[in-house]
C-alpha cells in the first residue's frame, strides 16, 4: 500500500492478511516521498499491526530516494525491507552490506523484488546470493514492461519467467510470492490468477486492494477437500505401517506424498490458529 496513504495504513491494522508491504516507491508520487518515508517508519516502529509481518518497500537502487530510505528502514526495524527491481546477486550482496552498515537489526529480512529480464535470468544465483534474504517476489507489472509483452488472461508471456523464478526460490529455500492484480474491480480474473499462482507454487499472491484478501486467503489456504484428503491419507499410511507404498483413493501413496500431507495439515493448522 502507498505510505502516503494514511487512511490505508490504518485500515491494514484490521485486514486479516500475513503481511503488509509499505510502499516509498511507485505507489508514492516524488513530492510525497519523505512524508511516506516517516509514516511507514512510525508505523514498522509502532507494533500496531499484530500478527502482520511488516514490510517497507524502499525506492530503488541508483534512485535520488533509495540511500536515505535505506537508512530510515533499517532504524524503523521492520519486518523486512523490500528491494524493487534488484538485479543480480552482487546486488543483494551490497544491499546487505548496507543493512548492517545503517545497523538493521538481524529480525530485518531482505525481501528481493524480482522484475527484470535480467533478475529472471540469473535468478538462481539471486536467491541464494545471502542467508538474510528470505524471499523473492515478483513485479509483473514491470516484467511486461520490460518484456514489451502484453496482458493476457492466463499470463502465458510471462509463464516461464514465473515458473523459473519459482525454480530458483525453491532451489534455493527462499519464499516467493505471485506479482499483484491490477484491475480490483474483477474478482473472477483476480480468482483466476490466485488458483494458477497457488498451482505455479507460489507461497503467496502480493494484493493491491483490501477487497482482494478474502479471495486470496480462500485459495492459498488447504481447501476442506484437501484437508480431508490429507488427513485420509496419513490414516492409510499408519495403517500400512512399514511398507513403503500403500494406496488412498486408488492412488499409490510413498513417503513424499505423506510430506506433502503433513505440509496441508500443518498450513491448516497455521490458518486456523490465525483466524
Ligand atoms: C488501486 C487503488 C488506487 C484504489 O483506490 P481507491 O479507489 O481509493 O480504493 P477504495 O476507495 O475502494 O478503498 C476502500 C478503502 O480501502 C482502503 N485501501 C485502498 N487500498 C488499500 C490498500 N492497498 N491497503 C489498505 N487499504 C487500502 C482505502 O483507504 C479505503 O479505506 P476507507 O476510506 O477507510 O474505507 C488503491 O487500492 C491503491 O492505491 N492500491 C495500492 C497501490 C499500490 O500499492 N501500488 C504499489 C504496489 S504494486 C506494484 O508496485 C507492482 C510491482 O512493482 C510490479 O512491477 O508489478
Ligand atoms: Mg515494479
Amino acid at each position: 500500500m502507498p505510505s502516503s496513504n494514511e487512511r490505508a495504513l490504518e485500515k491494514a491494522k484490521s485486514l486479516p492478511v500475513d503481511g503488509l508491504i509499505l510502499d516509498l516507491e511507485d505507489a508514492v508520487a516524488p513530492d510525497a516521498k519523505a512524508t511516506a518515508r516517516g509514516n511507514a517508519c512510525a508505523a514498522a516502529a509502532s507494533g500496531d499491526y499484530g500478527h502482520r509481518e511488516v514490510t517497507i518497500r524502499v525506492n530503488g537502487l541508483g534512485t535520488e530516494w533509495h540511500d536515505d530510505d535505506l537508512a530510515a528502514a533499517c532504524a524503523a526495524g521492520p519486518d523486512g525491507i523490500v528491494v524493487p527491481k534488484v538485479g543480480s546477486a552482487d546486488e543483494v550482496r551490497s544491499l546487505v552490506t548496507a543493512m548492517e552498515r545503517h545497523g538493521a537489526p538481524d529480525t530485518t529480512r531482505l525481501w528481493a523484488m524480482v522484475e527484470t529480464p535480467g533478475a529472471v535470468l540469473g535468478a538462481a544465483e539471486l536467491a541464494a546470493a545471502h542467508e538474510r534474504l528470505a524471499v523473492l517476489v515478483l513485479g509483473t507489472n514491470d516484467l511486461v514492461k520490460e518484456l514489451q509483452a502484453r496482458f493476457v488472461p492466463g499470463r502465458a508471456p510471462i509463464l516461464t519467467a514465473l515458473s523459473h523464478v519459482v525454480l530458483a526460490a525453491r532451489a534455493a529455500g527462499v519464499a516467493v510470492l505471485d506479482g499483484v492484480y491490477n484491475d480490483v474491480k474483477d474478482l473472477d480474473g483476480f480468482e483466476d490468477e490466485c488458483r494458477q499462482g497457488r498451482d505455479l507454487g507460489f507461497d503467496g499472491k502480493t494484493l493491491i486492494h483490501p477487497g482482494q484478501v478474502e479471495a486470496c486467503n480462500a485459495t492459498f489456504a488447504p481447501s476442506e477437500d484437501e484437508v480431508e484428503d490429507a488427513r485420509g491419507l496419513l490414516a492409510a499410511w499408519e495403517e500400512g505401517a512399514g511398507s513403503g507404498v500403500v494406496t488412498h483413493e486408488g492412488r499409490m501413496v510413498e513417503n513424499l506424498h505423506v510430506e506433502v500431507a503433513r505440509r496441508v495439515l500443518a498450513t491448516h493448522e497455521a490458518v486456523r490458529a490465525r483466524s
